[in-house]
Parts: C-alpha cells; sequence; structure tokens
C-alpha cells in the first residue's frame, strides 16, 4: 500500500524537495499534498515545479482546529513537518496517531522549544562553543520539540565553523537521513 504523504513547511522546502525526489523512486509513499502558512515560501514554487497540489493556510486557520479535515478528505495518511513553523494542534494529532513527523537541526533535547527554529539554533550552537551538532527527527506532539525521537544523527564542528557554516553541514544531514527515516516509518 502506499502511503499518502502530507508535508508542511514554511521556507525554503529544500527538505519538502529531497522527500519529493526520493518517492519518485519509491512505492512506499507519495507526496500528496504541501501545506504551508507562508505565501511567499519558496516551497510554493518547488511544488508547483513536481506538479504536486498546495495548500497556503490562511492567518489563524490552523487553530480553528478543522485542518484535520482537509488532510482527511485528501485521504492523508502520513504528516511530515519541514521547517514548519507553527504548533500543529489537538485536532490534526489525535486524527494522525504516531503518524506525524518532524526534523530538528540539533540533537534535542538541546536547543529546542519556542523560538528554536532556523538558524536560532545554529547561532545558539555556535555561541556555546559544541564541538558536534546534528539532527533530530522525531514523533510529533503536542509540545515543540518534545515527542518520542525516531533518529539522531551528529556531525563534528570546526572552531572556525560559522552559524551558517553549521546550518549547512546539518541541512546535508537533513536531505540524507529524513526521506529514508520516512520511508522506514512507511513499510
Ligand atoms: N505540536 C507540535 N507542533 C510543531 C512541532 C512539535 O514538535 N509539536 N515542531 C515544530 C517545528 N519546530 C522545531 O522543530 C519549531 C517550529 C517553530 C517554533 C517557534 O518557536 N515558532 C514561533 C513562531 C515562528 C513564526 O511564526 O515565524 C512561535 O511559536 O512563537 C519552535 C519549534 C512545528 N510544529
Ligand atoms: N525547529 C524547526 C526548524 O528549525 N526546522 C528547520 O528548518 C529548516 C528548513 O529548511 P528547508 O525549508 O530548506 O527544508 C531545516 O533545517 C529544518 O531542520
Amino acid at each position: 500500500m502506499t502511503s499518502n504523504l502530507a508535508i508542511f513547511a514554511s521556507g525554503g522546502g529544500s527538505n519538502a524537495e529531497a522527500i519529493i525526489e526520493y518517492f519518485k523512486n519509491s512505492d512506499l509513499g507519495n507526496v500528496a499534498l504541501i501545506v504551508t502558512n507562508n505565501e511567499n515560501a519558496k516551497v510554493i514554487d518547488r511544488a508547483q515545479n513536481h506538479e504536486i497540489p498546495f495548500y497556503i493556510l490562511e492567518a489563524g486557520e490552523l487553530e480553528e482546529g478543522e485542518f484535520s479535515d482537509v488532510l482527511i478528505a485528501m485521504e492523508i495518511d502520513f504528516v511530515v513537518l519541514a521547517g514548519f513553523l507553527k504548533k500543529i494542534p489537538q485536532d490534526i494529532l489525535a486524527a494522525y496517531p504516531q503518524k506525524i513527523v518532524n526534523i530538528h537541526p540539533a540533537l534535542l533535547p538541546n536547543y529546542g522549544g519556542k523560538g528554536m527554529y532556523g538558524k536560532n539554533v545554529h547561532e545558539a550552537v555556535k555561541a556555546a562553543g559544541d564541538t558536534e551538532s546534528g539532527i533530530t527527527i522525531h514523533y510529533v506532539n503536542e509540545n515543540y520539540d518534545e515527542g518520542q525521537v525516531i533518529v539522531q544523527q551528529k556531525v563534528s564542528l570546526a572552531p572556525t565553523d560559522d552559524a551558517l557554516e553549521i546550518a549547512n553541514k546539518v541541512l546535508a544531514l537533513e536531505h540524507e537521513f529524513y526521506p529514508k527515516t520516512i520511508a522506514s516509518l512507511l513499510s
């Protein structure tokens, strides 16, 4: 059985595209929908380029607690967060138990929670002088970054690495591991 995936993204969408490309060669999953809260997100261009339907959330729409009806009506089986910057509400959590995953660009529980997204994470890692960073792929629960960890991967950092270089090292891990980790959860 092929699972229909919905990817939620708020920005550039490079992880979304890596997932789209991966599942073009796999019967395990099919990216059926891209959801964003940002009408200017580059992920929309990526969806259009791959002829994948996209949905732009209105301000406050997610918080109304009815978007799960849209996902169910579109026969979505699995939800992937990839740089999505809003909290997934209870109606979606209840509709998709153990079927919503997220990727965080750090080694949770470090550098997680409200405000910890994008470059904020890498700047904090740099400021702390850490010698390694990495990714955490986890199930999504009601709080930011507190769901059950599925996998973590580490990357070493040089003292000369700035926040952008850390971001690039982490993003490369994301593109390598997120698609195949999702696939392992579908089979
Ligand atoms: N119910 C859940 N929803 C989401 C989770 C989660 O674990 N449970 N993960 C996030 C992704 N994320 C980290 O991986 C994350 C995203 C955004 C924030 C944050 O502080 N957001 C700001 C708003 C930012 C904006 O609108 O520009 C905020 O809430 O004030 C923290 C962590 C996705 N959803
Ligand atoms: N806390 C959530 C968070 O910071 N997510 C991060 O946003 C980036 C999105 O990049 P992309 O749009 O190119 O996939 C990724 O690095 C992802 O880990």
